[in-house]
């Protein structure tokens, strides 16, 4: 019996990782068997190449990269992660709990392309790449968890970045980009339905146990009764 993928994703600092593993505690607690993974797999020698990518190896200007090489990057470290530490776990029904997955790919490397032929073009083309070709397995729910950009960037202040040095990655250094990334929030929910935690109120972050109930809530909806 095939278990559950769900995926929490969002901009840098939007509280993946803490939504995450509140979420995963909450369904120990219920007694389900459930496992966190976070992409980029930062510590598996499969992240080398998405590693040089963030540092700026291939180019300063993320825009500049080639968005299908990128993505391509990012899918291969997916598909080490998946054959090697949860394909039978997720295969024998359990649940596993992905910070970021190909839907940072359809958002950060779909911007790329400022054409809306080009964007559907990607997005078939990558479906296809990551869950066709690859075998990578498709979610079954996937949480953005909304935050406009200025209140990221109070979050995030001060942060260490994880590629090495405090001034950012390859997309965290330019502005544009993030904006860019956030205005497309409305076509990618659109397209796959996503579920949009709004996690601010009157500009300000709500709680993070606020955000985890609206978080859980659209869990329990896809778990197996
Ligand atoms: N609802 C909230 N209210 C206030 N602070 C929060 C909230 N959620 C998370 N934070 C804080 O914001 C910071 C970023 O959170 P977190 O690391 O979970 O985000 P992230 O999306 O995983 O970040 P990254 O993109 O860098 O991986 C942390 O210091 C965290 O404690
Ligand atoms: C998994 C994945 C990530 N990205 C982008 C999103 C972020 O800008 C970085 C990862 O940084 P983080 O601080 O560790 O969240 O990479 C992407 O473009 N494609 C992907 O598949």
């Amino acid at each position: 019996m095939q278990g559950r993928l769900i995926i929490i994703e969002g901009g840098d600092g939007s509280g993946k990782a803490t939504q995450t593993k509140l979420l995963q505690e909450h369904l120990q607690r219920e007694g389900q068997s459930v496992r966190a993974v976070s992409f980029p797999d930062y510590d598996s020698d499969s992240s080398a190449l998405v590693r040089m990518y963030l540092r700026g190896d291939f180019g300063a200007d993320a825009d500049a990269v080639n968005p299908y090489a990128a993505s391509a990057f990012y899918a291969v470290d997916r598909f080490a992660s998946y054959q090697m530490h949860w394909k039978s776990f997720l295969e024998q029904g359990g649940i596993v709990l992905a910070d970021r997955y190909t839907t940072s790919n359809m958002l950060y490397q779909m911007i790329k392309f400022n054409d809306p032929a080009d964007r559907r073009a990607y997005l078939d083309w990558l479906e296809d790449f990551e869950f066709g070709k690859m075998g990578l397995p498709r979610p079954d729910l996937v949480c953005l968890l909304d935050v406009p950009l200025d209140v990221t960037e109070q979050l995030m202040a001060g942060r260490q970045g994880k590629t090495g040095g405090t001034t950012g990655d390859i997309h965290e250094k330019n502005g544009s980009f993030l904006h860019k990334c956030h205005d497309a929030y409305d076509e990618l929910t659109d397209r796959y339905g996503w579920q949009r935690i709004a996690c601010t109120e009157d500009g300000r972050m709500r709680s993070i146990d606020d955000i985890h109930a609206d978080v859980y809530q659209a869990v329990a909806a896809v778990l197996i009764p």
